[in-house]
């Protein structure tokens, strides 16, 4: 798929092809993702669909509602992470694990909990047992779901062997069970989002089945990347000491204003939105590592007969019935021209001199508008980005204040992408690394 995009010049194509993927008329994810959807999970959804998705997305993952759910991605994380404070002696010894286990892991699990809701004291006897709960059953859900991570891509691609196939419809039987709104009736705290997309389609007649199929679907799309993302960040942060340092004193700077400390016995950090909002050191580490790692590819299928013209004047004839890809990772996260030196981290890439949010990005000395697009962009652009954002920050920031963390081979390479996962979204290493964590205080 690379070379094949290098060779077809698709840099240059890509400014215009960007304007028309904002055009509904003429070209619509929908169609096309709603084919995928039906062949992949067995969704077959309603031609409101999109607009359920936009009315609810706009009212749960942004403003107020964004809050709320950050708020509960706090105390999920609080629940897996930092459980065990101050109930075992030995808690400032090392511990080793996989990094990319250990972060996917944790923001798997805690994004679930705080879409899908918590066990409640009620059913489970006490507010413990009912996040004892919360960590078993969230542990079983992470094991299945990679074991269908690992399937997805030769699934996408319609090449699974007939062993595989058997055991991705064992998955798909075992989420939309796990999932269905029969289970999630028993729960508290379920994200109004999912709860609202759920209702809706009731409201307009979909059988229940189908609900539970656009759950798993649901989870698929918000579980499926940040995890990965979370693995990068923390490696590049390893890997590079003076990102480290930029980043751990501005956590523990934002955390002292707060009027709050990590001491042994203490209360936990409450980490508040408001405070996640101080932290554009961390925001451009974040955006740094997505320009290097996020690689969607972007669908659209073609509505109706077009003119495409291009920044340097050629015109393309696009036909109705054609469908188009946008692959910005070669257009413009590695592009050299907007992003100088493009394989090599740099935390403060996203950073103006003065320490704000850096945007102007220039290429043949304009200012490109688009210069990193790991949510995509236009109609379909993820409506979970802020959310995204805030729990990848939220779990560094944990990190960081709670745990010395490092490398168990301070030489460790960055490990290679796997290449299989071209276009679905953040790309995995196609490696373990090791690493050892402990308790600071
Ligand atoms: C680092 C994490 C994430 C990345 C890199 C990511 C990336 C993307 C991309 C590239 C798309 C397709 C955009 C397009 O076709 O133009 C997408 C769609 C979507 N994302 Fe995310 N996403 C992330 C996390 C999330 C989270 C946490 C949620 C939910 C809370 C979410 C919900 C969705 C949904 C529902 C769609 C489909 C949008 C539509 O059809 O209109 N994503 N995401």
């Amino acid at each position: 798929l690379l070379s094949f995009l290098k060779k077809s010049s698709f840099t240059s194509r890509f400014a215009a092809i960007l304007t028309l993927s904002h055009n509904k008329e003429k070209l619509n994810f929908n169609t096309f993702s709603r084919q995928l959807l039906a062949r992949v999970f067995g969704y077959v959804g309603f031609t409101t669909d999109h607009s359920i998705l936009e009315a609810t997305s706009q009212k749960h993952l942004k403003g107020h509602g964004l809050q709320i759910m950050t708020e509960s991605m706090m105390s999920n994380l609080q629940n897996l992470m930092l459980h065990h404070l101050g109930s075992c002696a030995n808690q400032k010894s090392w511990k080793e694990d996989g990094l990319f286990n250990y972060c996917y892991n944790i923001v798997f699990r805690a994004g679930y909990l705080a879409l899908y809701g918590n066990a409640t004291a009620q059913t489970e006897g006490d507010e413990e047992k009912a996040r004892i709960n919360d960590r078993t059953e969230s542990e079983i859900l992470f094991h299945e779901f990679r074991k269908y991570d690992q399937l997805f891509p030769n699934l996408a691609y319609g090449v699974l062997t007939p062993k595989g196939r058997r055991e991705a419809n064992r998955l798909t039987r075992f989420f939309e069970d796990s999932l269905s709104m029969k289970r999630m009736k028993n729960k508290e705290n379920v994200s109004g989002w999912i709860w609202d997309m759920s209702h809706m389609r009731r409201e307009e007649g979909m059988k229940e089945l189908m609900i539970d199929r656009c759950m798993f679907v649901l989870l698929w799309g918000s579980q499926g990347n940040t995890g990965p993302s979370s693995f990068w960040l923390l490696l590049y942060l390893m890997k590079h000491p003076d990102a480290m340092e930029a980043v751990r004193n501005e956590v523990l700077k934002v955390l002292k204003e707060s009027g709050q400390e990590v001491r042994p016995g203490g209360p936990l950090v409450n980490l508040t939105h408001e405070m996640l909002m101080k932290t554009p050191v961390l925001d451009s580490a974040v955006e740094e590592v997505l320009r290097l790692v996020a690689a969607p590819l972007l669908t659209r299928s073609v509505l109706q007969d077009m003119t495409q013209k291009m920044a340097d004047g050629r015109e393309f004839l696009i036909r109705k019935g054609d469908r188009m890809a946008v692959f910005p990772y070669i257009a413009v996260h590695i592009d050299p021209e907007i992003h100088p030196d493009p394989f090599t981290f740099k935390y403060d890439r996203f950073l103006t001199p003065e320490g704000t949010k850096k945007t102007d990005f220039y290429k043949q000395g304009k200012r490109v508008r688009y210069y990193t697009m790991p949510w995509g962009s236009g109609v379909s652009m993820c409506p979970g980005r802020f959310f995204a954002t805030n729990e990848l920050k939220q779990f560094v920031f944990l990190m960081l204040v709670y745990f010395d963390f490092e490398l168990m081979n301070p030489d460790e390479k960055i490990p290679h992408i796997d290449h299989q996962r071209w276009g679905f979204g953040t790309m995995q290493p196609d490696r373990e690394v090791q690493f050892r964590y402990r308790l600071r205080y």
